[in-house]
């Protein structure tokens, strides 16, 4: 969300938007439609968007920006003034150090007018207390904020380069330098912030053969970040929001130029929305600070491997120790954690389900003679989904249930107590977060009793299968049935 609490000076909130759109405007080579405007959307929560004035045909061109405007390493002169490789840092933490020189330039710098728009305050996970993040427990999210590894990353390489060089880098707020804890503190939270206004706002900006993509990550730093293209700050086309498949604008690298164009008729007075990609609401708010219903089909819970050694009836999840789990990573067949995304109305179970998964299940549900047998022919089992292994997928996923401490209609009870407007001041951060924490775990709880209720038809299915094949002298004892799935 980002309301009047997110933006500095936000009494001038249109005067700034203004502004930037006369500075914008005067930079060679950009190019406006008049039919777009900058909109103050403070009041839904989705501070500065861009709408539409006029009727907009697909495929009109909305706004024209030469690369040479874009917020990036190669476009400051930075890194003619420093001794490091600043690209040697990676697409993040090299915008980052760049982000943070050109903002303590203020006025010198040529983005001033573009940093005066964009917001310093984030809703984004990074920025939670831990009463706020108790809010999400249960939910994997909370393990993939990565705030202590961002923060490792930098001080490793961000912090050398500012304190190198603190005519480049002056200290802010009246401090002597970015030394010592209260200096160390002060920088920690200036690149929290640029790191997060990347996260949220950069574009990857492709070689012109590149792929358009914004790529996962932990903290501000993906471990597959070496050979990306780089990233960079579009003035303007990070203005837009995005509301899951609401998208109607999409933005075209092209050699010189970047453009934004409508993929689909806009009307007068419509919201332009990008595409942020179909993001599970829990990853949503960890990396853009926002939700809406619209991402909830892409929800997903992630089922850990512990979790399913546990429901299997394996006294721990170490590889070491357990040789199904050794079996598996011998392959490279093994993962740490497993989404399952929310079912939809048309899906089976095996649909759903990631190979890898139904994987583990079966290898977990082998007799310990199948499971030598495979292991000599150094080959995975077929990955069947019977009735053991939606057992253990079942008692798996009752054990990510109870990590959350509210109950489905306890959530539902309170966020509709949320909702009334008496009760959501945009103000109260706390209110606010706690109001998208919910939507989070709801979310993720309807995954679950999906899922339960998934697996209760399977096991039923093939009980039921398994009883018409059945001869009638056939003992086989009922109480060894796995109990319904409770949600
Ligand atoms: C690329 S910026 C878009 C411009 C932003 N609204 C602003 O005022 O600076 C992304 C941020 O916009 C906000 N945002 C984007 N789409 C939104 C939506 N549909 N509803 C609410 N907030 C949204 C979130 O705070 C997100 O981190």
């Amino acid at each position: 969300m980002s309301s009047t609490t997110h933006f500095p000076d936000a009494n001038h909130f249109q005067q700034q938007s203004d502004e930037f759109i006369t500075w914008l405007s005067s930079l060679p080579g950009v190019k406006l439609n008049p039919k777009i405007q900058i909109a103050d959307l403070r009041a839904s929560g989705a501070g500065r968007g861009v709408v539409a004035r006029l009727d907009l045909e697909e495929g009109e061109e909305l706004f024209t920006i030469p690369r040479a405007h874009v917020l990036s390493v190669q476009n400051s002169k930075l890194k003619g003034l420093v001794s490091h490789d600043l690209e040697e840092l990676g697409p993040w933490l090299s915008l980052m150090v760049v982000m943070i020189y050109e903002y303590l330039r203020g006025d010198q710098s040529p983005w001033a007018q573009y940093f005066r728009v964009l917001p310093r305050n984030f809703d984004t996970l990074m920025f939670w207390s831990p009463a706020e993040l108790a809010e999400l427990q249960g939910s994997a999210i909370v393990n993939k904020i990565g705030r202590q590894g961002a923060e490792e990353s930098i001080l490793k390489t961000v912090a050398p380069i500012v304190r190198a060089n603190p005519s480049l880098f002056p200290p802010i707020d009246g401090l002597a330098s970015f030394e010592g804890d209260v200096g160390t503190q002060a920088l920690l939270h200036l690149a929290h912030t640029m790191g997060s206004l990347i996260m949220a706002y950069a574009f990857d900006i492709e070689k012109p053969e590149d792929e358009d993509e914004r790529d996962g990550e932990d903290g501000y730093v993906s471990d597959e970040e070496e050979g990306q293209s780089s990233k960079g700050m579009v003035p303007l086309a990070d203005l837009l929001n995005a509301d899951a498949n609401r998208n109607n604008a999409r933005i075209f690298q092209e050699e010189e130029i970047l453009v934004m164009k409508a993929i689909k008729p806009i009307g007068a007075g419509e919201e332009i929305f990008n595409d942020y990609g179909e993001i599970p609401r829990s990853d949503l708010l960890r990396r853009y600070g926002y939700v809406t219903d619209n991402y909830a089909p892409f929800d997903v819970i992630e089922v850990s491997l512990s979790n399913i050694c546990q429901a299997a009836g394996l006294s721990n999840a170490d590889v070491e120790l357990q040789p199904p789990l050794r079996f598996l990573e011998e392959l490279e067949l093994l993962d740490d954690g497993y989404a399952i995304p929310r079912p939809s109305p048309e899906d089976q179970l095996t649909d759903i389900l990631q190979d890898e998964l139904l994987l583990l299940l079966k290898t977990l549900s082998l007799s310990p003679e199948l499971l030598q047998k495979q292991m000599s022919k150094n080959k995975p089992p077929k990955p069947t989904f019977g009735e053991a292994e939606a057992t253990i997928l079942g008692r798996a996923l009752e054990l990510n249930q109870a990590h959350y401490p509210t109950t489905i209609a306890q959530d539902q009870e309170l966020l509709a107590q949320l909702s009334q407007p008496a009760a959501l001041n945009p103000a109260d951060t706390y209110m606010r977060r706690k109001a998208m924490a919910i939507q989070v775990r709801l979310g993720e709880k309807e995954v679950l009793q999906n899922l339960f209720t998934m697996l209760n038809n399977q096991i039923s299915n093939q009980a039921n299968g398994t009883a018409a094949k059945r001869p009638a002298n056939d003992d086989h004892d009922e109480s060894r049935r796995p109990k319904a799935f409770r949600s």
